[in-house]
């Protein structure tokens, strides 16, 4: 639920400066705070160390419960940039600016390394003339006010009182902060919603190209390429769950984001592929729950040993046809898993490989378990485990039947 806030308790128009580790001089910062609930809000800002020690550090101004300063990482330092740059933001017609590439972009490759410009409370209302917005913006270097205030401002003077909270709302994309404890179980007090320049110049699409990932730490997002990506194409991610029907996305598009949908998925030329397309999203976003999964199967030696994999597979091939490549890496593990259970190493090998390329940005964990893996695959605990059992038992009486593995594309089968 939203919640109204109440105006400032203290304000100074005597704004502080602060040094940094290297010495350089930083944009002001304010003392001013807003009270909702009990909630205590300041502008805060975060520093980014560069490379370049000459330049000053890069700048976050923070509306933030006064609680979470003390939460934030440390000692921040700019991440690293692909050695060769692969974008370029220009005009995108009826959509404003866009995001375009510069060169041939391959699945999985990092496109860009951000650090958020304002991180805003995604769920809480600001009294009229409640100045939060602006006192957030003032705090920023000019050049990045600048910018910030070019960005699109697609909500109406109801909505937002300001161009500069309608901005912040266009364009900030949810994060994950960290918070002391307690404050955690209040859902609206953990969400928040950060603004990069370039990433958020990235249009929609319902089958995207690219997806970018939130990193703590390192106080930064990761846009990277979900498929490969064409010279001169538009590179874009999602604004709304992409699992819901055309009607369901464009309705919430239009809402809070003020456009028609032309997307490519959501340009079709009859209800027949309407209704094929709404299906398929439909099947993916329930998969889970009507399809075998790797977990269970591993151990019931009384399925298929393939009913996972083909599955998985027909999963893909759906994901392939709707452009839902962000979904890809999960059912792909569970055939990389799958292979190594059965002790078929070269299509353990073939599969992971694959998906090593595809998820180093996305699950960085998954990528450094691969390696060890596709170093070693004997080395896995349960590597070819199904494969002996199957050995051990075949002379057994206790032998359950072994269901024919689903040829149809959509059985159900369920767990
Ligand atoms: C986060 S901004 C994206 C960058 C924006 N185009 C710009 O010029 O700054 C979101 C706004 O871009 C426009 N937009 C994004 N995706 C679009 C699409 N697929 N079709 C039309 N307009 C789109 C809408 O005006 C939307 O409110």
């Amino acid at each position: 639920m939203a919640q109204a806030w109440s105006p400032p308790t203290e304000s100074t128009d005597d704004p502080r400066t602060i040094p940094t580790l290297n010495g350089i001089i930083t944009s002001p910062i304010t003392t001013q705070s807003w009270s909702s609930g009990s909630q205590d809000f300041v502008v805060h800002n975060v520093h980014i160390q560069t490379h370049d020690p000459n330049l000053p550090p890069i700048e976050c101004a923070m509306l933030l419960d006064s609680r979470m300063i003390k939460h934030l990482p440390k000692n921040l330092v700019q991440q690293l940039q692909p050695a060769q740059p692969c974008f370029e933001i220009k005009d995108a017609g009826d959509k404003g600016a866009g995001m375009f590439a510069t060169r041939d972009i391959p699945a999985g490759a990092l496109i860009l390394v951000e650090n958020p410009v304002i991180i805003t409370p995604a769920s809480i209302l600001l009294p009229e003339k409640s100045g939060a917005y602006q006192t957030l913006f003032n705090n920023l270097p000019l050049t990045a006010r600048e910018e910030l205030l070019t960005m699109t401002n697609c909500r109406s003077r109801e909505e937002c009182n300001t161009d500069e909270e309608g901005i912040a709302r266009t364009n900030g994309t949810g994060i994950d902060l960290a918070f002391p404890l307690g404050m955690e179980k209040d859902p609206t007090a953990k969400e928040y919603g950060a603004v990069f320049l370039k990433i958020n110049r990235s249009n929609h699409s319902c089958g995207p190209n690219a997806a970018h990932k939130w990193d703590l730490a390192s106080f930064s997002s990761s846009l990277y390429a979900l498929r490969p990506i064409s010279v001169g194409e538009e590179i874009t991610m999602i604004y709304t769950d992409v699992t819901a029907s055309r009607e369901v996305r464009r309705a919430k598009l239009k809402r809070l984001y003020g456009f028609d949908c032309g997307c490519t998925y959501c340009d079709l030329p009859d209800e027949e592929s309407i209704v094929s397309s709404d299906a398929a999203r439909a099947q993916l976003r329930d998969w889970g729950h009507t399809h075998p999964g790797y977990l269970k199967w591993s151990t019931d030696l009384c399925r298929a040993d393939d009913v996972v994999i083909k599955s998985h597979q027909n999963a893909l091939r759906l994901i392939e046809r709707e452009g839902m490549q962000g979904l890809q890496c999960l059912y792909m593990e569970e055939i990389v898993l799958s292979y190594a259970i059965l002790g078929e190493e070269s299509e353990f090998r073939a599969w992971g490989e694959r998906l090593l390329k595809l998820c180093t940005i996305q699950d960085r964990q998954l990528a450094e378990d691969l390696q060890k893996w596709l170093a070693n695959p004997k080395s896995m605990k349960k590597w070819a485990w199904r494969k002996k059992q199957r050995m051990q038992t075949s002379g057994s009486r206790r032998r359950c039947v072994v269901p024919p593995s689903p040829d149809m594309l959509y059985l159900p089968l369920l767990f």
